[in-house]
């Protein structure tokens, strides 16, 4: 017994000494992987001038410097949550059924698809995100279209101006051109050229004021309705500010317009673009439509109408599965991604668009082929997960991506149902592009819109 309790207490013992000498190891392993993992950007590029990163932390306080943009993005996240965006599914439908009112009368013409799908894009962002009835896409005989006709085309041409200006070639303004040459006098130039009349500079910034006001004027409406049940981003945005004190001093005046300003940019260009280039794609190729079409077909009856849960599931040929993304990948929207490091100030830049057209990943890249994104595909398979990523990536990500996804399928869904699409005799091959800010069509996507029986 005595011998037994010895031989207990003398393992108790053994097993004492190196518990307490493996906590230790462990501890300093979490601490390495730990400093490691904050640390490991900074050895890949440390060749590369920018913020060191700092013992122990790392790169890690760089992630909360920007807080009015932190704030911003909590404000307004809840918008784009699934939740909410099931919830947008009706009024969806309705703006894409009153567009497709006005998309063909009896004889057959051709449509540039591009400014209908510019016009349904800026329309669904002034009601999901603005809670405003811009009316660009209604039918045209209807009245109140035809009395705000002018204010509305007016409207359309400044954004579609604004928006094609914003280029990054020498067919841009002369600041822009200056500045790819001499990135440090693009500022002063720009500042100097827009106060000159007649100057591209001085019609960027004559245009974007007027733009601006206008979306100012939306501003201060609904900051005196002041609506509590709306949930727009708009509302989202105005309800902060009044709650909340930080939030006063995060969404000045001037900076609600400017972000409501950027959101009609980056809500509506992009999404339109990739409609029409969707259209524009599957007509060039008959085998992609007839699929397309049997799946669509499929659902059911064509006044059935898909909610979100449907368009998430029932439409894999559709989705982000195989049409839409090949499409996207084939004319990447969005080709440049610019970050600026915090401390020296150096602009980086991620080019989403040669990405998209890297044969490693993607073989025969000039190919539109959307069966590459079938799961089951090894091309797929293979691929690396962050070859293809047309809303960017990280905590900066398009917070659109889920809503602009939902609005292009059903607006797919729904004009499939009624029409197929054929190039028109009038359009340039290959498609002319203008590279912007925002990728932009040259001449438009001119199609035949032919009804289906
Ligand atoms: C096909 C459609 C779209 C594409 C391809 C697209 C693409 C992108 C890309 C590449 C970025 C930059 C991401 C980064 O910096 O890493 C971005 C940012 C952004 N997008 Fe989109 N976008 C689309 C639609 C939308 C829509 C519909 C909205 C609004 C309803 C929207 C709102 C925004 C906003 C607010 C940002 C800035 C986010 C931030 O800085 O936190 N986008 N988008």
């Amino acid at each position: 017994m005595e011998l037994g309790n010895e031989l207990m207490r003398m393992e108790v013992k053994l097993i004492r000494i190196p518990m307490g000498l493996v906590a230790t190891w462990v501890m300093l392993a979490l601490l390495a992987a730990v400093l490691g993992y904050f640390h490991a950007s900074y050895w890949g590029v440390w060749r590369i001038p920018g913020p060191v990163a700092m013992p122990f932390v790392g790169n890690l306080p760089l992630l909360a410097r920007d807080s009015r943009w932190s704030t911003m993005r909590n404000t307004i996240l809840s918008v784009y949550q699934p939740s909410h965006l099931a919830k947008l599914v009706p009024t969806m439908q309705e703006v894409i059924e009153s567009a497709t009112q006005n998309l063909l009368s009896d004889k057959e013409e051709d449509i540039i698809f591009s400014d209908f799908s510019l016009k349904l894009a800026t329309d669904m962002i002034g009601q999901a995100a603005f809670g405003v009835d811009f009316g660009l896409s209604k039918p045209f005989n209807d009245s109140a279209h035809q009395s705000n006709d002018n204010g509305v085309h007016d409207f359309i041409n400044q954004h579609i101006y604004s928006t094609t200006m914003l280029k990054m070639d020498l067919s841009g303004s002369f600041s822009i051109i200056i500045g790819l040459l001499v990135p440090i006098l693009q500022e002063p130039f720009r500042q100097i050229l827009k106060r000159i009349p007649g100057t591209v500079d001085w019609k960027v910034e004559k245009t974007n004021r007027t733009l601006s006001s206008r979306l100012d004027e939306i501003v201060a409406k609904k900051m005196e309705v002041k609506d509590r049940e709306s949930k727009d981003f708009l509302s989202l945005i105005l309800k902060a500010r009044e709650s909340e004190a930080v939030s006063r001093s995060v969404f000045t005046p001037d900076y609600i317009s400017a972000v409501t300003y950027e959101h009609l940019l980056a809500g509506s260009a992009t999404t339109s673009f990739t409609l029409s280039s969707v259209i524009y794609l599957v007509a060039g190729h008959p085998e992609v439509e007839k699929e397309l079409i049997e799946e669509i077909d499929g659902f059911g009856p064509r006044d059935q109408k898909p909610n979100a849960n449907d368009l998430q599931l029932k439409f894999p040929y559709l989705d982000q599965a195989s049409v839409v993304k090949e499409a996207m990948r084939f004319y990447t929207v969005s080709p440049l991604v610019a970050r600026e490091t915090s401390k020296e100030g150096t602009w980086v830049w991620l080019a989403l668009g040669v990405l998209a057209k890297d044969p490693k990943n993607f073989p025969e890249p000039d190919k539109f082929k959307p069966e590459r994104f079938d799961p089951n595909c090894e091309e797929e398979k293979q691929r690396h997960p962050y070859a293809n990523i047309p809303f960017g990536i990280g905590p900066r990500a398009c917070i659109g991506q889920k809503f602009s996804l939902q609005e292009i399928k059903l607006s797919l869904v729904h004009l499939y149902r009624k029409y197929v699409f054929r190039h028109s005799p009038d359009m340039e091959k290959p498609l002319k592009l203008e590279y912007g800010i925002v990728l932009n069509f040259k001449h438009g996507v001119k199609l035949r819109a032919i009804k289906r029986a």
